[in-house]
């Protein structure tokens, strides 16, 4: 029995809204997922998170395994409780970052073996290990399955043996992680830009059998435009009527275009990290604060989003912006969050009402015009 009922309330073409119903709470799809990477969204407290209107945040299972500890995280009741975040949480496997981010890695059949980035210490990472911190230890809501995602561009024989492994630890890991009724466990489809490998990976998971599908493999440098022509055939190779999550994806229009081609959930660092170097989003496009020519402009970044910084002058965020102040990267990232809720619930209103098609050329025109 799926745990989160998954209810599509309209679509548009391709495009769905709806809600996935979670134990801890609703989850408004197309979604966007603020990533918490250490049991906090940078910069920001949760009270914020919750003002901009998210409904689900991602925590990162390699950073939280690092520190403060799978069994210590337990020990502290999990993560909800560590950082007084009530609502759903969404944890990676650790996979992708070992390859990103750690030290020297190995990936054997059995684990992935690496060492910390933070003090060198080495760690094992196997498919139940990773089910076992973000289900048991974490408590997270949403697990992932853990995976291999090779980087762009690929040779086709690497992408095949990385889409074949990623199979095997799936059903490792759906086997660890069992049937369960208030959390969730997620399959990852890789294969690349291989149109075939991918439809070999999505039979190949749907046969194991998982309450929700990732895209995974993809904003690994192939650029906006490859994404796509990957997303107009992957998205539909999946379930229609269990949730599709487009993996570390993206800027505000790779979100306009994979919600076209029926992606229903997102996650991506962009708001909060490019936020903090000061660039801010807005319905006019992406704006880079530490420019001179907001030196003296008294208007407030875009009146349109609700937050805090709709409050200040682009002068003063560019001041703070331009002194490094702690104040300038708390409301650039509060701004920019609120903006990617903003356009997620846009987009759920545009495709609720038909008129997403619309919705989209009108985005192209003024997103993309400066
Ligand atoms: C930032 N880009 C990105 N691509 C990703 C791919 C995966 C994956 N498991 O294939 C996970 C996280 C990812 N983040």
């Amino acid at each position: 029995m799926m745990p989160f009922p998954f209810e599509i309330s309209a679509t548009e073409g391709r495009a769905r809204t709806g809600v996935l119903k979670t134990a801890r709470g609703d989850i408004r799809t197309p979604a966007f997922m603020p990533v918490g990477t250490a049991a906090t969204v940078k910069a920001m407290t949760v009270d914020q998170v919750k003002a901009t209107g998210a409904d689900i945040i991602l925590g990162n299972t390699y950073h939280l395994m690092l520190r403060p500890g799978p069994e210590r995280m337990e020990r502290l009741g999990g993560l909800h409780k560590f950082m007084g975040w009530d609502k759903p949480i969404l944890t990676d496997s650790g996979g992708f970052q070992v390859m990103s981010l750690a030290g020297i890695s190995k990936v054997k059949e059995e684990a992935v073996t690496f060492s910390s980035h933070i003090d060198g210490s080495k760690h094992v990472l196997t498919p139940e290990r990773s089910i076992e911190i973000q289900a048991d230890r974490i408590g997270a809501d949403i697990s992932m399955q853990l995976d291999q995602c090779v980087s762009w561009p690929a040779e086709r024989d690497a992408a095949q043996k990385a889409m074949e492994l990623s199979i095997r630890w799936g059903a490792r890991s759906k086997a660890r992680f069992g049937e369960r009724e208030h959390q969730a466990l997620f399959g990852i489809q890789q294969g690349s830009t291989f149109e075939d490998l991918r439809r070999q990976s999505s039979d190949q998971l749907q046969e194991i059998g998982f309450d929700g599908y990732a895209i995974g493999g993809l904003a690994v440098g192939e650029g906006h435009q490859a994404m796509c022509e990957v997303l107009d055939y992957a998205p539909e190779m999946l379930p229609a009527d269990r949730p599709r999550y487009l993996m570390g994806v993206g800027k505000p229009i790779d979100l306009v275009e994979a919600v076209w081609r029926g992606v229903d959930m997102f996650d991506c660092v962009l708001p909060t990290r490019a936020g903090r170097h000061g660039q801010a989003w807005t319905w006019d496009g992406p704006l880079n604060l530490k420019n001179a020519r907001f030196a003296e402009d008294q208007n407030p970044l875009d009146p349109a989003i609700d937050g805090p910084s709709s409050q200040y002058s682009k002068a003063y965020l560019h001041h703070l912006i331009r002194a490094d102040e702690i104040l300038g990267k708390v409301l650039l990232s509060w701004h920019n969050i609120a903006f990617y809720q903003a356009l997620t619930a846009a987009m759920r209103a545009a495709i609720s009402e038909g008129r997403f098609e619309q919705f989209r050329r009108d985005f192209h025109a003024r997103h993309t015009s400066n």
